[in-house]
């Protein structure tokens, strides 16, 4: 499956955000989007799920477009950056709710066992990030949006994530932002560098320099 997201215009007021956007992703691959504060990269995701509407903004699957919100498809799952579990919710009824098996996420994350009675509230930060990323990365979709899934981890668990991303990306598109930026590099096939409220599409990671994303050097 083919996902465009082409011709976003998007104001707050007067307050031009995001203008003449091109994104494209794509199953098999991971498409990163980096840029500064503040610079709408979860505005650009909430627009692709359907969660914020655009002054123009063109949605394409397989080349046709898409009129109604991404998330009334069924194709799609977002991780925002806020979470998505309600407090009280026992995690065992939150794997339920997505159809996912318990089981299957203690083999990889055995810290977690004897967990599935504890309510979301209950969790670390990291813990709730790691739990709403592998719900989202893990149930049925073709396109997965994770927006700053990161934020929180603890190194290990970031390199599981990553291998989870790795091993979905072979049935779905996945589109992912991050401060992270050397594990973003190190996962997308395409990255695209959001600045002046539009995006570019990277060749080469030294522009990440040159647009001064990365001030000169980080790379080396
Ligand atoms: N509901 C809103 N009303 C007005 N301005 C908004 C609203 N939501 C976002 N903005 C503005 O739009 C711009 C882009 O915000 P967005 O959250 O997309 O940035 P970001 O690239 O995800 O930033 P960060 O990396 O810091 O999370 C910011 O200047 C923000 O203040």
């Amino acid at each position: 499956m083919i996902f465009e997201l082409d011709n976003v215009e998007l104001y707050f007021k007067s307050k031009r955000i995001l203008n003449g956007i091109y994104l494209k992703a794509e199953t098999g691959m991971v498409t990163g989007i980096l840029g500064s504060n503040g610079c709408g990269k979860s505005c650009l995701l909430n627009i692709a799920f359907g969660n914020l509407k655009a002054k123009y903004q063109l949605i394409r699957l397989d080349s046709k477009p898409i009129i109604k919100p991404l998330y009334n498809t069924g194709l799609v799952k977002f991780l925002p950056q806020h979470h998505f579990i309600p407090n009280g919710m026992k995690l065992k009824k939150a794997f339920q709710l997505f159809q996912l098996n318990w089981k299957d996420f203690i083999s990889k994350f055995e810290i977690f066992t004897g967990f599935e009675n504890q309510k979301f509230i209950n969790l670390s930060g990291g813990e709730r990030r790691l739990i709403e990323t592998y719900i989202i990365l893990k149930s049925e979709s073709k396109i997965v949006l994770l927006d700053e899934p990161f934020s929180h981890l603890a190194p290990l668990h970031i390199e599981s994530i990553k291998q989870l991303i790795i091993e979905e990306k072979q049935h779905k598109a996945i589109i992912i932002s991050d401060h992270m930026y050397r594990h973003i590099i190190d996962l997308s096939d395409a990255i695209y560098l959001l600045k002046n409220s539009t995006t570019k599409l990277i060749d080469n990671i030294k522009e990440l320099e040159d647009y001064k994303y990365l001030s000169v050097g980080s790379l080396s």
